[in-house]
């Protein structure tokens, strides 16, 4: 089904998005699925996103670099991701990533909720807003609190016997598609990053522009290149390690699916345009005002 995202209907809605990255190309317990597939005044998303069931909750399934991973971290449309999900009514977003480990202690298996990032992304548009249109969101807090305490909550309810999760940790995000320098590796853990990856900017950034609550479950495959006696990272080491543990990464998102459902946890997110829109709406032209509709209302 094509539909513009002006036309998206009510019944093709949901409260919940997962955004799936390396390795986590659907998601294997979705029932009752359709398939749409909106354009956005940004282009088109990376794939249709999937609409489907999940402990019976309507949720959103978008596949980040498409379906045959298609797309480098460089390529994703991340502005039309956000806005297709937003057209959909779309109010929370986990993102599940495959990340590096900068510390010892954040093993392969293990899966880390951040809430901190650093953004070293070099080209990449970054905002919605621009051409007639001036915000400027707090970014203080780049993953919703709220959300990352009920993936925490998500994973201890999992049960899940390899490996253990970790919270409060910063997320570097850097440009790739290439992995690190040993020497970029190191000038990362002196900045006090936990983990590495190449995604989550500018998404939360965007997410945050359009009011929706965003946090991450990073599945840890790699040390990255800095230590001494670990492999160095490579794509094929990676996913391997991802695979290994796709089938608990969606057992923790079960759970979190549930758990927001039942508690719609009220986000920083959800206002965050309100202090932050410079400019009137009434100030900006009509093209503006209708590229930027799914946000401003
Ligand atoms: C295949 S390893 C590198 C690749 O994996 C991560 O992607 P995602 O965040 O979508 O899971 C990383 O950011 C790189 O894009
Ligand atoms: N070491 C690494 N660097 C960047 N992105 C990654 N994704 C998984 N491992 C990574």
């Amino acid at each position: 089904m094509t539909i513009p995202h002006t036309e998206v209907l009510a019944t093709l809605s949901a409260d919940i998005a997962i955004i799936g990255g390396s390795g986590l190309y659907q998601m294997s317990s979705l029932t009752n699925k359709r398939s749409v597939t909106i354009q956005t005044p940004y282009g088109s998303p990376s794939d249709d996103i999937v609409l489907g069931e999940l402990e019976g909750v309507t949720v959103a399934f978008l596949t980040r670099h498409g379906q045959g991973h298609r797309l480098t971290p460089s390529e994703v449309p991340y502005r039309a991701n956000i806005y297709a999900l937003k057209t959909l009514g779309v109010r929370y977003i986990v993102s599940v990533s495959a990340v590096g480990s900068l510390q010892a202690h954040l093993k392969p298996l293990d899966m880390v909720i951040p809430d901190q990032m650093i953004d070293m992304t070099k080209q990449r548009a970054s905002t919605f807003f621009g051409e007639g249109a001036v915000a400027h969101v707090s970014m203080a807090d780049p993953l919703c609190p709220a959300l990352a305490e009920l993936l925490t909550r998500a994973y201890d309810q999992a049960n899940i016997i390899e490996g253990s999760s970790h919270s409060k940790a910063t997320y570097v995000c850097i440009e790739g598609p290439q992995f690190s320098t040993r020497a970029e590796s190191e000038w990362y853990r002196q900045m006090q990053a936990d983990i590495i990856g190449m995604t989550n900017m500018p998404e939360a950034k965007l997410a945050r522009e359009a009011s929706i609550a965003y946090a991450t479950l990073a599945l840890v495959t790699d040390f990255d290149c800095w230590h001494p006696t670990e492999e160095a990272v490579s794509a094929d080491y990676a996913i391997k390690n991802l695979l290994k543990n796709a089938d608990n990464a969606q057992k923790v998102i079960r759970e979190a699916v549930a758990l927001i459902a039942a508690e719609l946890p009220e986000s920083i997110a959800h206002s965050a345009l309100a202090q932050a829109l410079v400019t009137p709406i009434d100030a900006m032209d009509e093209h503006t005002k209708i590229r930027l509709a799914a946000l401003l209302t």
